[in-house]
């Protein structure tokens, strides 16, 4: 046996040996599992047997109360255990197909002896409990296999820096408790391996990438400094990868205070939500909260109007060129969209604490009992120095008093007698129990015609006032959308907050727009948020204090606005935006080219940037020749894994153009691809594509509203591909005709982007102006 066969025998033992541990441990807790979820189910069916329910007297009451309270206790204790016991259960049955994937030995500075620390996705101890036979990745010795080659090293301890020098570092692909892959790392860190991962085919879910971590992504993972973190990355680079591990790491590391739903993720879509979704349960740790901000301008204004999502605005930006007022859209993006205009909006509030509030005049049967002016007066009747939220609440109060009396004057009235003859059987029943409690002991009985009619009349009354009530309490008196609407309706006002001495190229239709928009009850993508804002600086944040950590990945793809305003609204929050300014492809984007908007969130001293300029998703080739596409392109560095070079096929008409499209899709499918995605450039091309191609191969097709993933051929819009990665990328029609404005260059890197292994680009006529790679070494033109 050679050495590297005799270390090969010798770690196959070891993993048998753990493993046969590990094998013994399932055993024995899946029994305890049983047990005790025997007890949790005995004590459930039981539970009011053991408990004496007796209320004759107080001293009995506090006695049930005891019992009551030591039972549910023994069953909390016990379900408590079940969930423990089931989770360490979930985490060896994983361990024991594939212990762990790497091993250092580390002899630390001062300290006799050589540790072996083998890495794997959760720690395991020995018999003793003295030993780890495992380590977790995520411990503070595990950074040593991620950030260093053998050599001298040192990682962070919360008690100071461990010095020494790792004499080996080894990588291992278990499976089925056999040893598949053993090698050494030398100074190409893991480079083997790595091939190999990224050499598989894609996955309708994302992958955990703890065994080949780069450095430069652990330093993301491991962060834990900043109160912002902000991650440039190229396409492909490991963002959303980085940014999932470091959830599980944050998860580890203060699994003490911080819980999976402390913590959330912003999507750029619902579908990208699904495809991150096993990240976290494949390394063993609760999903965290997954959102889009869509989904929360929906929930927060989705009653009062319409909204339009940024993906029809997106539509609208790529389609409308020749709208006549396309520019002044675009314009009134670009305005909606910056910080400039939450300035503006908080001189303005500035304003309405002087003057200038909006109310609507709280009618009752067309009669007005408050008016809009008489409500004016009364708020700015207020103290000055009370803040202007709490003026709105005052106002409220008055106004439920006013309320009072004037339904106690309507008691009377003859509307109240009609109502009372139409009450049905149940609520006059109601009405009479109600009458016995209120009256008990004044000796007033139903029998009393008087009192019964008052009664039924207070009845009828404040079932009638209790929806104006309510709408009082929740303050919908404020005239929100006036306020607003003045902004765009008075324009010294727009003057004024904006501090211009001339108002912004396109006003008028910009303004028309807003305002007609407004009156139908319709908010475009670009000024929910400000709505929001509005609204929330007049009544009140609905801060949430319980999320401690907040994710947004593709962070360039919302405005300076929309980054504040999701700062606002979780205060106590440490943020970390992972973005990629070359794919930034909304309209609003214009206003994010650079880090500033996200450095003046929390500011200098509480930000850090890391960018990561290696890309892994795609082979050399195709990185070697989207790169060329964007700015600052030149400084990606392509991982080194070699496939075909990317295909530029051009055809004359749109029916050679599909005969290419289902030749190529037959092609790769005969290849092997699992995952073949065709990008068009918006929805409508995508739904005209797929009934085409859907004739000749199976396909589906993706539109906003999918909510999973699938292998399989896809027909998608580039907006939607975001985040998302296939095996090849058909890019449908990448002509000078399609993808030719400097809006479109981004939209159209990210597609090409998506492709693992193969890049097929087709154009009907001329080629896009982006495919910039001239030299024809870096394609194939057919
Ligand atoms: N260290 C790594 N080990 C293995 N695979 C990796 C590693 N880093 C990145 N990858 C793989 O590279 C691909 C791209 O990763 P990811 O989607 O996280 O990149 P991204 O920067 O978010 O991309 P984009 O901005 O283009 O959406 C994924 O398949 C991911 O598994």
């Amino acid at each position: 046996m050679d050495r590297t066969n005799y270390e090969w025998h010798e770690e196959q033992v070891r993993v048998n040996e753990v493993t046969d541990l590990i094998a013994v441990r399932i055993d024995e807790l899946e029994e305890q599992v049983g047990d005790v979820k025997k007890d949790v189910v005995e004590i459930r069916k039981h539970f009011w047997d053991e408990v004496t329910v007796d209320v004759s007297s107080m001293d009995d009451v506090i006695e049930t109360m005891a019992s009551l309270k030591q039972q549910a206790e023994v069953l909390s204790e016990r379900e408590l255990r079940h969930r423990h016991a089931t989770s360490t259960l979930h985490k060896l049955r994983r361990l024991v197909q594939s212990p762990y994937f790497g091993r250092i030995d580390f002899v630390e500075k001062g300290v006799s002896g050589t540790e072996q620390v083998y890495l794997g996705i959760g720690s395991l101890l020995n018999d003793n409990g003295d030993t780890f036979l495992i380590y977790d990745w995520r411990a503070p010795i595990s950074s040593l296999y991620y950030d260093y080659t053998p050599g001298d090293a040192v990682y962070e301890t919360p008690s100071g820096s461990v010095q020494g020098e790792m004499l080996l570092k080894r990588q291992f692909v278990i499976r089925d408790r056999n040893i598949q892959i053993l090698f050494d790392t030398g100074i190409t860190i893991g480079d083997q391996l790595l091939q190999q991962v990224l050499s598989r085919t894609s996955d309708a879910q994302m992958k955990s990438i703890v065994a080949t971590i780069q450095k430069e992504q652990n330093q993301i993972i491991r962060n834990d400094r900043s109160r912002m973190l902000i991650v440039q990355g190229a396409a492909g680079s490991g963002k959303t990868s980085s940014a999932l591990q470091r959830v599980a790491y944050l998860l580890y590391k203060h699994r003490d205070t911080l819980k999976s739903d402390q913590m959330v993720l912003f999507s750029p879509n619902p579908m990208f939500n699904s495809y991150v979704s096993t990240v976290l349960p494949e390394l063993g740790e609760e999903n965290m909260q997954q959102t889009t901000l869509q989904a929360y301008l929906e929930h927060s204004l989705g009653m009062d109007f319409q909204l339009e999502d940024p993906f029809e605005q997106l539509e609208y930006v790529l389609n409308s060129y020749d709208a006549p007022e396309y520019q002044a859209r675009l314009c009134g993006i670009h305005y909606k969209s910056s910080t400039a205009y939450i300035h503006a909006m908080l001189k303005y509030k500035s304003l309405l604490e002087r003057e200038g509030m909006k109310f609507h005049s709280i009618l009752f049967n067309g009669q007005t009992i408050v008016s809009a002016d008489r409500m004016v007066e009364q708020f700015y009747s207020y103290d000055a120095a009370i803040r202007l939220t709490n003026r709105i609440s005052l106002l409220r109060d008055w106004l439920l008093k006013k309320v009072s009396s004037f339904a106690n004057a309507q008691l009377e009235a003859e509307w109240v007698d009609n109502e009372i003859e139409l009450l049905e059987p149940e609520d006059y029943h109601r009405a009479y129990n109600r009458l016995l409690k209120m009256q008990e002991g004044k000796g007033v009985t139903f029998d009393d015609f008087e009192a019964e009619r008052e009664l039924l009349a207070r009845v009828v009354v404040q079932e009638r006032f209790k929806p104006l009530r309510q709408e009082i309490k929740q303050l919908s008196f404020v005239d929100i959308k006036t306020i607003y609407k003045q902004l765009f309706a008075d324009e010294q006002l727009f003057l004024k907050v904006n501090e211009m001495d001339s108002l912004l190229d396109h006003w008028s239709m910009i303004a028309k727009r807003t305002l007609s928009n407004l009156d139908q009850g319709l908010l475009d993508y670009e000024d929910a948020t400000p709505y929001l804002f509005m609204k929330d600086l007049l009544l009140g944040f609905q801060v949430n204090t319980s999320v401690r950590h907040v994710i947004i990945d593709e962070a360039q793809d919302y405005s300076a606005f929309q980054l504040e305003y999701m700062k606002r609204l979780f205060p106590r929050s440490r943020m970390t935006a992972l973005g990629d300014f070359n794919q930034a492809i909304y309209a609003h984007s214009s206003a994010m080219q650079s880090f500033e908007p996200l450095i003046g969130l929390y500011g200098e001293e509480q930000t850090e940037l890391i960018e990561l300029l290696r890309s892994y998703r795609s082979t050399y080739e195709i990185v070697n020749f989207t790169r060329g596409m964007v700015q600052g392109g030149e400084r990606i560095i392509p991982f080194n894994r070699s496939g075909d070079k990317p295909v530029v096929k051009r055809s004359t008409s749109t029916d050679e153009l599909n005969a290419h499209i289902i030749q190529d899709l037959e092609k790769l499918q005969a290849e092997g691809y699992a995952s073949i995605a065709v990008i068009c450039k918006t929805a409508s091309e995508s739904a005209v594509v797929h009934s085409l191609i859907k004739k000749h191969v199976s396909a589906h097709l993706v539109t906003k509203f999918t909510p999973t993933f699938e292998q399989g051929v896809l027909v998608i819009p580039a907006y939607l591909a975001k985040g998302v990665e296939f095996d090849a990328v058909i890019v449908y029609d990448g002509s000078a005709e399609q993808y030719r404005h400097e809006a479109e260059r981004k939209l159209f890197y990210t597609a090409c982007t998506r492709a693992m292994h193969m890049l097929c680009i087709h154009a009907k006529g001329e080629l896009s102006p982006f495919i910039t790679a001239q030299d024809s070494d870096m394609y194939r033109l057919l």
